[in-house]
């Protein structure tokens, strides 16, 4: 970053590392986030073998319009963008029908 330090109270320096912790945390939250989502597909894999055992179709849209209502739910409950959050649990959904197709 540009060293433009203008009034000689090391403003940047402490900008720089405010930044350097807040990008810190965001790298923490992204590995818990993939570790959450590794973790949604291992279960989605238990289920996957029951629905093979049973005989059940890989897709059950009952249950997938339960998950994608508590997405919206839970987006609201914490103010954020409910149709993005709904966005990516589509995607989550998407991932684990691949999965359950491809173990068939
Ligand atoms: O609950 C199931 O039956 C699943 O297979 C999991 C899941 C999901 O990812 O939430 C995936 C596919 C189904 O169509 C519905 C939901």
């Amino acid at each position: 970053m540009a060293d433009n330090d203008t009034d000689g109270r090391g403003t940047d320096r402490m900008t720089d590392a405010e930044l350097d912790d807040l990008r810190e945390e965001i790298r923490s939250i992204d590995r818990e986030i993939v570790e959450l989502i590794a973790q949604r597909t291992y279960v989605a894999e238990s289920i996957a073998a029951v629905k093979r055992e049973e005989g059940i179709p890989t897709t059950d849209e009952q249950q997938e319009a339960a998950v994608m209502d508590r997405a919206g739910e839970n987006a609201e409950r914490f103010d954020v963008d409910s149709n993005l959050v709904k966005a990516v649990f589509r995607l989550l959904i998407e991932l684990n029908k691949v999965e359950q197709r491809e173990s068939r």
